[in-house]
């Protein structure tokens, strides 16, 4: 299995250097040193001229579907108005905002590709994304707006993420107030790693509500990137949360025991 991808990603290089002058190493090393925007630019290129060797598209997660309370269908469309371009004497101008996609796979689609694809089995998946069953766990879509270095994620909580009877356990809050800092965290800064995480409860959060988690970057220091978190109602008069969270950036080799 492991020599046919390795075959596979040869056809690919030898494909991607005619059709579009760009080496495959190239796309693959930059998904795994570059940004997270990046990276996923890159995979669209790849998926636009089906050269992934995998047999499907990656399905954006952070689409819209069925599960979805009207609130949250409201605020989700609200946030996509602000990345749909601007016209300008004509010319079509992108604002500075940007939905991003979501995977089911944090290796098969962004930083790692060959290298760490190696270690990974099959079934690995992420884990805000492994549930199949719509609206049962973590239903979400993160919007990041890149002049400002913040971004908000509109979160509806499934009924499997019960903790304390009819609200949502402190570790699903955690793991989500982990991955949008962390989402935020890596496109500005590139391969990072959560070193710290400070979590203030404030209010318990019922299941099945929709909330806005708000991240912005406090600062960087040197290889530090400082970020910290709100979660509230989508009308904010609520405060359910508060988080700060450091990122450490890493070399992809950190993941293999390496310091480079
Ligand atoms: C397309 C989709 C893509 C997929 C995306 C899905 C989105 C999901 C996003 C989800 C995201 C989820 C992500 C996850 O869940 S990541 C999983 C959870 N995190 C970990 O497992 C990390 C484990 N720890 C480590 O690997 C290392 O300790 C790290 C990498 C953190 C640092 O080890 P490293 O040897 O590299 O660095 P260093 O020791 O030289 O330190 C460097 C600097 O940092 C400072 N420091 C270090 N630690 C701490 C600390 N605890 N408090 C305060 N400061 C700390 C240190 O003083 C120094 O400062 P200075 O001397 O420079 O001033």
């Amino acid at each position: 299995m492991l020599g046919q991808i390795v075959r596979s990603l040869g056809r690919m290089q030898q494909l991607s250097n005619g059709l579009k002058g760009v080496r495959l190493h190239q796309l693959l090393s930059k998904e795994t040193h570059g940004h997270l925007q990046t990276s996923l630019e890159n995979t669209r290129a790849i998926s636009t001229v089906s050269l992934w060797p995998f047999s499907s598209q990656p399905r954006d997660f952070s689409q819209p579907n069925s599960s979805w309370s009207p609130e949250m269908r409201k605020v989700y469309d609200h946030y996509n108005t602000l990345c749909d371009p601007d016209t300008e004497n004509g010319e079509e101008k992108r604002g500075p905002w940007r939905k991003l996609p979501s995977y089911n796979r944090s290796i098969k689609y962004a930083a790692g590709g060959i290298h760490l694809s190696k270690l990974i089995q099959a079934k690995a998946r992420l884990f805000t994304r492994n549930v199949k069953e719509q609206g049962a766990t973590f239903e979400y879509v993160v919007f990041v707006n890149k002049e400002e270095k913040r971004c908000v994620c509109v979160f509806q909580a499934g009924h499997l993420l019960e903790g304390a009877p009819g609200h949502v356990h402190g570790g699903a809050i955690a793991t989500m107030i982990d991955t949008v800092t962390g989402t935020l965290a890596g496109f500005l800064s590139g391969p990072i790693m959560t070193a710290n995480l400070n979590i203030d409860y404030r209010s318990p959060m019922p299941l099945g509500s929709v909330v806005l988690i708000h991240s912005a970057l406090d600062r960087k220091e040197r290889r530090k990137t400082y970020i910290t978190c709100k979660v509230s109602s989508t009308d904010e008069s609520k405060l359910y949360t508060e988080a700060t969270a450091l990122f450490v950036s890493i070399g992809v080799g950190h993941l293999f025991g390496s310091r480079n």
